[in-house]
């Protein structure tokens, strides 16, 4: 595959890194104005670092677009006359519809949406995907491409936003909740790195007891709370403090500030 990743920072970053662990690619381009922040991926064979947005099109097939949303309408303009009808657009744009993009590409180009997370890195994103009319014919392609490095899944445009939160901006609340599980680790009595250690294997045990078992969370949970014991001692304490209504309501705040984003950025 052809794939250029428009906007190399933060999140294009973690694709490349994906891309080219899992050989997902034929030649990458990676852009971006300042390519000292990229210089990391100088030397590897079949990846080009350019400056240059309009080149990448050309020399690519799959377009992968991760620029902060402030920055999509005015490099999607530059770019449109460089595109063919069988480039496949790939946005990971939080808040920039489809119809937004079709207005400025035309509705006659394959566009997907995609919202992945920065574990692309480590081929272990969840990675929700949706696309306009045109776009339905490749998404097989994204499918294959997202699903080698992780996880997939396809749901309507609605839910983008709602995608956004739990899958994208979930990878910071789940580093929060390791890093205040590792805390209180080392106020039990163990070093720093061994703390972390703890809190990182069990919480991959938990999330994979639920991949592998397809279980409700609370199903898991009775098989460790003892009567009398001391996790439910601790989990009813957790509750009194509140811990599922704040991450829900954490969740929900930041639900609300994704329409406001266009706006706000610069
Ligand atoms: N970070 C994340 O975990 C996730 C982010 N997203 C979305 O992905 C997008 C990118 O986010 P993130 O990676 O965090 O943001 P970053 O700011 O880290 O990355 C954006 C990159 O785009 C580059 N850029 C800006 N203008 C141009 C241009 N004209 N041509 C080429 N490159 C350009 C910037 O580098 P330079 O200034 O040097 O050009 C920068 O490195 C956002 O829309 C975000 O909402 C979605 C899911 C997860
Ligand atoms: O925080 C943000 O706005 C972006 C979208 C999801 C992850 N990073």
């Amino acid at each position: 595959m052809k794939i250029a990743i428009i906007g190399t920072g933060n999140l294009g970053k973690s694709i490349a890194k994906g891309l080219i662990a899992n050989n997902a690619i034929t030649t990458l381009y990676l852009t971006k104005r300042a390519l000292e922040g990229i210089s990391e991926f100088e030397g590897y064979k079949n990846v080009t670092l350019t400056t240059d947005n309009n080149e990448a099109v050309q020399k690519s097939d799959i377009l992968i677009f991760a620029i902060q949303p402030s920055h999509f309408e005015e490099i999607l303009i530059s770019i449109a006359p460089f595109l063919t009808e069988n480039h496949v657009l790939i946005s990971t744009v939080t808040g920039f519809t489809i119809a937004k993009i079709e207005s400025i590409v035309g509705e006659n180009q394959f566009i997907i949406r995609a919202m992945p997370n920065t574990a692309i890195a480590v081929g272990k994103s969840m990675t929700c995907l949706c696309s306009n009319t045109k776009g339905e014919k490749r998404i097989k392609v994204a499918e294959a491409i997202f699903n080698r490095l992780g996880h997939s899944l396809c749901i309507p445009e609605t839910q983008m936003q709602a995608a956004t939160v739990v899958c994208a901006s979930g990878i910071a609340f789940w580093m929060r909740l390791i890093r205040a599980t590792t805390q209180a680790a080392i106020q039990l009595g163990f070093d720093a790195k061994e703390a972390q250690e703890l809190a990182m294997y069990t919480s991959e045990g938990a999330a994979n007891l639920l991949i592998t078992n397809g279980n409700h969370p609370e199903e898991e949970i009775d098989r460790v709370t003892t009567p009398k014991g001391c996790t439910i001692e601790g989990l009813n304490e957790m509750e009194h403090k509140g811990l599922s209504s704040s991450l829900i309501q954490g969740m929900i705040a930041s639900f609300n500030k994704i329409s406001t984003i266009k706006e706000e950025q610069i």
